[in-house]
């Protein structure tokens, strides 16, 4: 099989994008997700998206993680498909794309390079210990701590996603150093069962958690700093519900190409 592929990043969250209205991407195993996601000899990337139609939508997202398995939400492939869809002339400046989490609304930027992508409501913050636990379209677990840039997150975050609690569905491991005016974010992603640059459904469990921690109300704005570059979330919080909650961030085309499986 022949694939025409785009690569794409969002603060270094990478993925593969591919054009699938023809559905002549076939999905029948992972084999070849898994194959074409791989760094050593494959393209290389966090995940694979297809963009397909959908009779009541602009586009539909299809998200697949590296490890070749179709994975809950994706915020920042969310973010990269809205700028393949503007690029592919899919979309315009806003649109309603349906993701397996539910309907997303997104706004892009004129040079198509930014995406503002809203995100489900939530009503649910559950604790494990001293950490938040959430599904902002994926689940998340948020620790705290200090000294984050030296923390050995893929032996810690490796180990909480295969403790007992969390071993079978398995969760992404969030860790958030709070350094006044932005919050350093870095995650072990279920899945790529690495660390990533970036996670987009992450950081927004991140700054649901923290203002949730810090008793604030009210429309609040988190400026985020992780690996891969800088994202905002911005979201309504009225002590009980998270509405209006948008990633905002970075993606862009990085090259495309031509690859046979
Ligand atoms: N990188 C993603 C999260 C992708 C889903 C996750 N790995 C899972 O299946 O749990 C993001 O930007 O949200």
């Amino acid at each position: 099989m022949n694939i025409h592929f785009f690569k794409y990043q969002g603060a270094g969250n990478d993925f593969i994008l591919i054009d699938n209205r023809d559905l002549s991407f076939k999905y029948t195993d992972n084999n070849a997700v898994l194959q074409l996601c791989n760094r050593r000899f494959g393209i290389g990337a966090d995940g694979l998206m297809l963009l397909q139609n959908h009779a009541d939508y602009d586009f539909e997202m299809l998200y697949f993680n590296s490890d070749g398995n179709l994975g809950s939400m994706c915020g920042n492939g969310g973010r990269c498909i809205v700028a393949f869809a503007k690029h592919l002339g899919v979309i315009d400046q806003e649109t309603d794309f349906l993701a397996v989490d539910g309907p997303h609304y997104a706004k892009i930027s004129e040079e198509g390079n930014w995406v503002d992508l809203q995100m489900i409501d939530i009503d649910t913050i559950n604790k494990d210990g001293d950490a938040y636990v959430l599904n902002t379209g994926s689940p998340h677990y948020v620790a705290e701590m200090q000294n984050l840039k030296d923390y050995d997150v893929y032996q810690n975050g490796k180990a909480i996603r295969n403790n007992e609690t969390y071993k079978k569905e398995g969760i992404n491991v969030n860790f958030v150093e709070d350094k006044g005016d932005y919050l350093f974010v870095r995650t072990f992603e279920r899945g790529v069962e690495d660390e990533t640059y970036a996670c987009g459904t992450g950081v927004t469990a991140v700054a649901l958690s923290m203002a949730q921690h810090n008793h604030q109300i009210g429309h609040i704005e988190t400026p985020i700093k992780v690996l891969g570059g800088d994202l905002k979330i911005q979201f309504d919080y009225d002590g009980k519900q998270f509405t209006n909650v948008f990633l905002c961030g970075p993606a862009e085309q990085v090259f495309e190409g031509e690859i046979s499986i």
